[in-house]
């Protein structure tokens, strides 16, 4: 299965969804989703608690099975060629979905044999990856005991790992201390320099309008706006969008009169 910007011979978007849906029970938690990440972009995925961030972009990468639509990374449908697919991209999931119970460098080096790369490029490429993060390139603590930030790096570890040529990182820049966030943004940012291309959710407005050259907006499993950022801002700032585009409650000064 191909897209029809292939057929017509122009690049592909890095990631394309179509029509995807997903139902928890009766709970429509993202109804019918349509976007383009163009090859190269730095894409935000903005929205409030619960509006269907994370069930999108697991769907997106075929961690979660959509009830209906289509997922293509880098060309590739992820349920019809999940090997091609997937081998091309990095994935920081949402929380710790991780084998945790492993050390960091074990973790990186299992992660490696998954990916069936030569144990002398994980070797080297867990060293740097532990030392650029801070992580400790002998730290033998166990995942499970690391702190949440200490998580979401050895995450991003696993995600860069391979090198891919798409990451799709969910609230990369959650729990992480002010250094980290960082040093986290510069690898982003050279790795797109670099050609790649890297979708992010986040509730940290500021990182992204740092950062993006693309943005979308969610709520209520719905893509309310997408597009490059400055034409989603118009000028304005982009708190300002949001707000207006999902809907802010404004408080009266009567809430919780009892505390
Ligand atoms: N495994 C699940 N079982 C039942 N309901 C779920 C499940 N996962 C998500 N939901 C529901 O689907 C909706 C969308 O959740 P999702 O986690 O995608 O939102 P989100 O935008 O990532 O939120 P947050 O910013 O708080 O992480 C929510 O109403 C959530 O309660």
């Amino acid at each position: 299965m191909t897209l029809p910007e292939q057929r017509t011979g122009q690049m592909a978007p890095a990631m394309s969804v179509r029509g995807l849906v997903k139902h928890f029970d009766t709970k429509l938690a993202v109804s019918g989703v349509d976007l383009d990440v163009p090859a190269g972009s730095f894409y935000g995925l903005l929205g409030p608690n619960g509006a269907g961030k994370t069930t999108t972009l697991s769907m997106a990468v075929g961690l979660l099975r959509p009830d209906a639509g289509q997922a293509f990374l880098l060309g590739y449908d992820v349920w019809q060629a999940p090997v091609q697919a997937k081998s091309l991209v990095g994935v920081l999931p949402e929380g710790s979905r991780m084998f945790d119970r492993l050390s960091g460098p074990e973790l990186l080096a299992y992660q490696g044999l998954l990916r069936g790369m030569p144990a002398a490029t994980v070797d080297q490429r867990s060293r740097d990856l532990l030392d650029v993060l801070e992580l400790g390139v002998d730290n033998r603590t166990l995942v499970v005991d690391y702190s949440a930030g200490m998580k979401k790096k050895i995450g991003l570890a696993c995600a860069l790992l391979h090198a891919p040529r798409l990451l799709v990182l969910d609230e990369p820049f959650e729990a992480v201390d002010p250094v980290s966030a960082a040093l986290i943004r510069d690898i982003l940012q050279r790795y797109v320099a670099g050609g790649g291309t890297v979708v992010f959710s986040s509730h940290v407005l500021e990182v992204v309008e740092r950062l993006c050259s693309h943005v979308a907006i969610m709520s209520d499993g719905v893509l309310r706006m997408h597009g490059a950022l400055d034409d989603v801002r118009a000028g304005r700032p982009l708190q300002d969008v949001f707000v207006q585009v999902v809907g802010g409650r404004v408080a009266t000064g009567s809430e919780l009169a009892w505390l």
